[in-house]
């Protein structure tokens, strides 16, 4: 069988590079790779990551999401135009109080969060429709599911892409183009160290000192931990897309950790929204300290389980 042909945005690192170099390095030869990003001065992990599959299985392209000429004049660099994989992962993050946040800044980051989605698909839907065959990945996120505090407009964002997704979803299918949602909550990338160094240098004198000390002293702290302990690799996040596109009828979501399935669900128990604020509201304000030694536990049950891992690697019997 011929190869089939990923489009992939964002691959100048974190998940988007991992799942370019994964699917380029496929023992089957199942993908011919587009790895695509805004600014090609920024190749260099990737090339090197993509080492002997360079320019074989895995061809780089410039590609920005917030700029239709691009996208157009990458789609239509392909032969014939045809995507039969589009993965849309470019994304940004945004934290903090919204006080200290601009409009421009949160347009920002809904311009690439959810319009590049929408410019995206708009550009290689008909093809596919024409085709009668294709898949539409997106990077979603735990917070298109639920709002984390602190968060909002990226959460927001997430939504959007959620809701248009699950408008979409239904047409897509009677041309037999499948739509996926990849939802991990965190992984460890520079998305995490990008929003780390933004939440330094910004300015809270425009919220009052009772929400900036929540924001630097609960949230931060609690969301450091959580990284610490609950992160996950690009590398699996790499490997559930990878699953998610080799299903012969692939899910409309995919949780990527089981972690944050409980925490995704209380709004469905409850349609009030009552569990939900509830428990979040008690996590965050009331067991703080319970949390913090649990998610402590986690990363040595963690550490420990990967020590075991390697153990057993090295002896051979894996
Ligand atoms: N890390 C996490 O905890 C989680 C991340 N996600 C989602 O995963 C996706 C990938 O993020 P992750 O790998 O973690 O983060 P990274 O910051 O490592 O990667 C983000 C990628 O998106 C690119 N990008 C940003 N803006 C544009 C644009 N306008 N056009 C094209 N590319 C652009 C970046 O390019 P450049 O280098 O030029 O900035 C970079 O290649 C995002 O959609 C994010 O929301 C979801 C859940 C958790
Ligand atoms: C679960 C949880 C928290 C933080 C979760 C975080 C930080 C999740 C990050 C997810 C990411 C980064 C997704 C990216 O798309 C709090 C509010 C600290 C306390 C309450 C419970």
């Amino acid at each position: 069988m011929a190869p089939k042909t990923v489009l992939i945005t964002g691959c100048s690192s974190g998940i988007g590079l991992a799942l370019a170099v994964k699917m380029a390095r496929d023992k089957q030869k199942r993908f011919k790779v587009i790895a695509t990003m805004r600014n090609l001065g920024k190749r260099g992990c990737l090339e090197a990551a993509a080492g002997v599959t360079l320019n074989k299985t895995l061809e780089i392209r410039q590609l920005d999401v917030c700029d239709e000429r691009s996208i157009i004049s990458c789609i239509n660099s392909i032969p014939n135009r045809h995507v039969d994989i589009l993965i849309n992962n470019a994304g940004v993050g945004m934290i903090g109080p919204i006080e200290c946040q601009t409009i421009e800044e949160m347009k920002g980051v809904m311009e690439t969060n959810f319009f590049g989605v929408v410019r995206m698909i708009k550009e290689v839907l008909p093809d596919m429709k024409r085709r009668r065959s294709g898949h539409i990945v997106v990077i979603s996120s735990v917070m298109g599911l639920q709002g984390i505090m602190f968060n909002d407009i990226y959460t927001a964002s997430k939504f959007a892409v959620e809701g248009f997704c699950e408008s979409l979803v239904i047409q897509a299918l009677k041309f037999n183009i499948f739509v996926s949602l990849i939802e991990p909550g965190p992984v460890v990338t520079e998305f995490e160290t990008k929003v780390y160094e933004d939440a330094e240098n910004a300015d809270y004198s425009t919220t009052d000192p009772e929400t900036a000390d929540m924001f630097t002293n609960l949230y931060l702290k609690n969301s450091k931990a959580i990284f610490s302990s609950l992160g996950q690799t690009p590398n699996d996040i790499a490997e559930h897309t990878l699953r998610v596109i080799s299903a012969t009828k692939p899910p409309f979501r995919h949780q990527t950790n089981a972690v944050y399935t409980p925490m995704t669900a209380l709004k469905h128990a409850d349609p009030t929204g009552a569990l939900m604020t509830d428990t979040f509201y008690k996590m965050v304000f009331k067991y703080d300290t319970l949390m913090h030694i649990s998610l402590k536990a986690i990363k040595v049950i963690r550490w420990q389980a990967r020590k075991m891992r390697q153990g057993v690697k090295m002896l051979g019997f894996s």
